[in-house]
């Protein structure tokens, strides 16, 4: 399997906060890398070090290398805007935007600069087809995206981040505020989007990362504590702290 991100030795600072120890890790393109650890651990730190999304936040401060596809993000020669591009993202809570069902997946491919109608409608079907929600909304597209499910809204959020055309897919805890049967149609979804997108995901739920991810990296407090394939790390991990945290141990 190919390798698409390379992080070596990275460090994250809150100010004085060292939030990320020495990470190094890689990640395969096109399959599912689950980021798991009790809360607190820097799972979401590290996630959104991959966008940049840190640089957002005053006293952050980074050492190391972060490399996607051979190249430093983290270089000055990196345009944050072309890499977010590149990188879409899915949060916790449901984020859609207050307008219709179309609006919310058509919104970056605008911002982007496709104004002509019918290649937006295409971009608009697919991607929501894509998210496996063409067949709930499809009759009411100009419906406002906040009158859907959380569980729709959430796929409507998957919709609206592929339908630019993203090399990398970021789940932030997708699921964790959805009901069984949501988060059982986000999972089912996340594995056929994975031939398409490299994904990464946070998430609480062991059994989720089992469940879905082909790699996952187990933190504890800022440090990768061991990674390796899904089967293999849940199954006969190296690491003594491993071993405890699955089979509940702690956390
Ligand atoms: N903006 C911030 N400023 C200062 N400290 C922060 C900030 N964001 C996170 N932290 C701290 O960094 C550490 C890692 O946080 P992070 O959110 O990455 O953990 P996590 O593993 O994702 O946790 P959870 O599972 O609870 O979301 C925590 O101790 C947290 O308090």
């Amino acid at each position: 399997m190919k390798t698409l991100i390379n992080i070596n030795r990275l460090n994250l600072y809150y100010t004085q906060f060292h939030a990320l120890k020495d990470v190094s890790l890689t990640i395969p393109e096109k399959a599912i890398t689950a980021f798991i650890g009790p809360s607190g651990c820097g799972k979401s730190t590290l996630l959104r070090t991959l966008n940049r999304m840190n640089d957002m936040i005053p006293g952050t401060r980074i050492e190391g290398e972060l490399l996607i596809n051979g190249e430093d993000i983290y270089s000055s020669e990196v345009e944050v805007e072309t890499l977010r591009r590149k990188i879409g993202m899915v949060f916790q809570q449901p984020n859609p935007f207050p307008k219709s069902i179309y609006d919310n997946v058509a919104y970056g491919p605008r911002l982007h600069g496709t104004t002509n109608k019918r290649e937006l409608d295409e971009i608009v079907e697919s991607s929501l087809k894509s998210a496996v929600l063409w067949n709930e909304v499809k009759d009411n597209l100009k419906r406002s995206a906040l009158g859907l499910s959380g569980g729709q809204q959430q796929r409507l959020c998957i919709a609206r981040a592929i339908a630019v055309n993203p090399d990398i897919l970021l789940m932030d805890e997708a699921t964790s505020a959805l009901d069984p049967i949501s988060t059982l149609k986000i999972e089912e979804l996340a594995q056929e989007l994975k031939d398409k997108y490299t994904i990464v995901m946070v998430t609480h739920n062991m059994h989720q990362a089992a469940r879905v991810s082909h790699q996952t990296v187990f933190f504890l407090n800022g440090e990768v504590v061991e990674y390796a394939e899904t089967e293999k790390l849940f199954s006969n991990p190296t690491d003594q702290r491993t071993e405890d945290y699955i089979t509940g141990r702690f956390g």
